[in-house]
């Protein structure tokens, strides 16, 4: 009896991935390293805002963004979904000759992690594309060469990153907590919130970033009032020295009804932790309607990391 020949894996035509949006519940920033990094005590957690990297064959390596902010983002090779693509063609020896549309629904330098999602989520499509195997440490090794944020927009979830952020430890997160998300006109320059950081701490001795044993006790409760008495981002101060008018907007936030509310990483998008869905909806209204932001997203935590659709 003759056995039939194994069918060879079809070659997928396009791979979509769904990445999600992160906000800092903890930033502690020690002192300037010699390589201009800072180390960080950095506890992040995914929230459900989603960027869709979809890869397909195509002749060159091209780049197209779709959404409300699609005209801040840049097209070329500097987009880290395109740089993650030629990191992960370099290795393998492939040609990168693939089609990146990214449907971006994070906002565009806002502190949310957008364009490190459209990395670790175009690298994740790319591998699957050209069915090149990487293992989750590779992945997460050519993520963390891309940026500081990128690997937890792989992991999602919750986690503690130490070093400048890459250095990733799982958390456990043990409820849902819900979030509105104020997203403000223009961004904030990530390298430029650090300089800040650094002007404004200059013949300070900064401290060892250390993680907050309470934060985490009250995360890996899923105690939402508990998480918002322990918020805090040592960016913060920098990030409202170059943009004084988000105190409005944390203001406003708070006397919606918000449980607490911070800078989210670098900013400009400030979030608030409400104690319910009803409540997200609520503050978010007030929000949009204070004139103090662009607009208001609600959104709930934990989400998962970079996941094929
Ligand atoms: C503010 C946060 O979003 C919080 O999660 C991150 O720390 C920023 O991460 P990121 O955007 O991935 O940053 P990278 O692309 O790695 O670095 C951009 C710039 O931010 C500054 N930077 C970033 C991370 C870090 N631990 N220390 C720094 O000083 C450096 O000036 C660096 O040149
Ligand atoms: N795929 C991308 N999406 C958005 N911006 C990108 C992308 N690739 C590169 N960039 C560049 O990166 C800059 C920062 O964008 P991004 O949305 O990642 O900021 P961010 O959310 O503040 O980042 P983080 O929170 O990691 O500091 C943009 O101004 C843009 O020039």
């Amino acid at each position: 009896m003759s056995v039939p020949a194994p069918v060879p894996a079809a070659t997928p035509a396009a791979v979509t991935v769904r990445v999600p949006a992160k906000v800092n519940v903890q930033l502690a920033v020690g002192a300037a390293r010699p390589d201009g990094f800072h180390d960080l005590a950095n506890v992040f957690l995914a929230v459900g805002l989603y960027d869709e990297v979809t890869v397909t064959e195509s002749d060159e390596l091209r780049i197209t963004c779709s959404g409300p902010d699609a005209g801040q983002v840049p097209l070329d090779r500097t987009n880290l979904a395109a740089r993650a693509a030629l990191a992960l063609a370099g290795r393998r020896g492939i040609d990168p000759a693939v089609h990146i549309h990214i449907a971006k629904d994070i906002p565009v330098a806002g502190g949310m992690a957008g364009g490190s999602a459209d990395g670790a989520g175009a690298l994740l499509a790319c591998d699957r594309l050209w069915q090149a195997g990487a293992s989750r440490a590779e992945l997460l090794s050519i993520c963390a060469e891309l940026g500081s944020d990128v690997p937890f927009s792989l992991v999602g979830g919750a986690a503690l990153g130490t070093g400048r952020g890459e250095q990733l430890r799982t958390l456990e997160a043990g409820g849902t907590f819900h979030w509105v998300f104020a997203v403000a006109d223009g961004g904030l320059s990530t390298p430029a919130v650090y300089g800040e950081f650094d002007r404004l701490n200059e013949g300070v001795r900064v401290p060892e970033p250390t993680a907050s044993e309470a934060l985490l006790a009250a995360l890996a409760k899923g105690d939402a009032e508990a998480l918002a008495a322990t918020l805090a981002n040592d960016l913060q101060p920098a990030a409202l020295s170059l943009r004084p008018s988000l105190r409005d907007t944390l203001e406003a936030g708070r006397a919606a009804g918000a449980l607490a509310g911070l800078v989210s990483g670098s900013g400009p998008t400030t979030a608030f932790l409400v104690g319910d869905g009803d409540t997200a909806e609520k503050v978010a209204q007030a929000l949009t309607a204070s004139g103090t932001c662009r607009t208001a997203r609600a959104a709930v935590a934990p989400a998962l990391g970079a996941t094929v659709v």
